[in-house]
């Protein structure tokens, strides 16, 4: 690909994320709104292909995006060969099969692949796929399907700086983007990635609570979603710290205070916060915190026999006496 020309963009997998990222793109472009990065004309894909696997699969890049997206099902081989972007977003699990399938390589051959996979690190990818292959890892989030996404990039020092834009350009227009070294990406798929899951829970619950109070699901849905909304912008666009912010509703002897104390009593920082650490660990195998669960567990374990071994005894001993 010629740094004048458009490039051809293949999403490869292209189910929940992969159609959340193109349906951001497609918006963006349609809307005519420059992404933050500006330089639009040079990265604006001329053409969008959607490889999937199966019909299902098929039948939902067809009713999302029509004649916008060229769709191949099962021609993962020609759907690479014909891009000059490769938006990998498999399954983790099946990526490596994938990258390694017979006739891949060639197809490979000098192209940017941009990974969205969840715990698949760097070198991994490049072990799957021939030198010449440029990759870029990208934690997004579905709110990218709205242009509302968050997106954390990271690449190896010698990535060229054309590359690192042309990633900037794409997720600069599905919402926010920034850089970070690799060794965060596990915190940030377990924080930002996940987020959008945790943060509908809470919404939920907040919902249920208006509801429990008489209000229409509808409206307490609505509510909920604004509120967390409001003061979620409000931290993003003002820079305060989210306690000035929390501290600036709460009235002395108001209503406010004795919601914030009911949900200390519910730890529900602390549960929050470990959510984000639990859902971390999940990706990061090699973690020393994963060897800390591996050790408990084996403690347990042990635990349980010695337990046992004392039981057996005293009923032998109970038996002979
Ligand atoms: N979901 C999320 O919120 C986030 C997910 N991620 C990462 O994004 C990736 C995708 O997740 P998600 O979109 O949820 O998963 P989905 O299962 O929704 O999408 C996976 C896509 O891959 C396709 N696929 C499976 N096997 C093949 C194959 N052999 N060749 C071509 N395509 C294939 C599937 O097609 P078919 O259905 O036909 O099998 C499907 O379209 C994961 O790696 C995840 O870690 C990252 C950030 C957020
Ligand atoms: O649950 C997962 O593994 C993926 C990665 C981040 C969000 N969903």
């Amino acid at each position: 690909m010629s740094r004048n020309t458009s490039p051809k963009l293949c999403i490869l997998g292209c189910g929940t994320m992969g159609r959340a990222i193109l349906s951001g793109i497609l918006s963006s472009l349609s809307s005519g709104v420059q992404s933050s990065s500006g330089n639009e004309s040079a990265f604006t894909p001329e053409k969008f292909i959607a490889c999937v696997a199966g019909e299902e699969s098929g039948h939902r890049v067809k009713r999302d995006f029509g004649d916008r997206v060229t769709l191949l099902i099962g021609e993962n081989i020609k759907g690479v060969g014909e891009a000059d972007i490769v938006l990998l977003c498999t399954k983790p699990q099946v990526a490596r099969t994938i990258l390694m399938e017979s006739g891949m390589a060639q197809v490979l051959e000098g192209k940017l692949v941009i990974s969205i996979l969840a715990g698949v690190t760097i070198k991994q990818l490049k072990d799957w796929v021939p030198d010449s292959t440029r990759v870029i890892r990208a934690m997004p989030n579905t709110p990218c399907m709205i242009r509302e996404g968050m997106t954390v990039l990271s690449c190896l020092a010698n990535i060229q700086a054309h590359d690192k834009e042309l990633a900037l350009w794409v997720f600069s227009t599905l919402g926010r983007v920034r850089f970070l070294d690799e060794k965060h990406l596990d915190a940030v798929t377990g924080l930002s990635g996940s987020g959008p899951a945790f943060a509908c829970v809470i919404l939920e619950a907040m919902a249920d609570g208006g509801v429990m109070m008489g209000l229409p699901r509808d409206v307490s849905f609505e509510l909920s979603a604004q509120a967390l909304q409001g003061a979620a912008k409000m931290v993003l666009q003002t820079g305060k710290h989210p306690s000035e912010i929390k501290d600036s509703v709460t009235t002395p002897a108001g209503c406010t205070i004795a919601g914030l104390l009911t949900m200390e009593d519910g730890k529900i920082r602390s549960t929050l916060a470990r959510t984000i650490q639990e859902a971390t660990y999940v990706y990061g195998k090699s973690d020393r915190n994963t060897s800390r669960y591996l050790k408990r567990a084996i403690y347990d374990q042990v635990r349980c026999y010695v337990w046992k071994v004392v039981m057996s005894g005293m009923k032998v001993q109970s038996t002979i006496s």
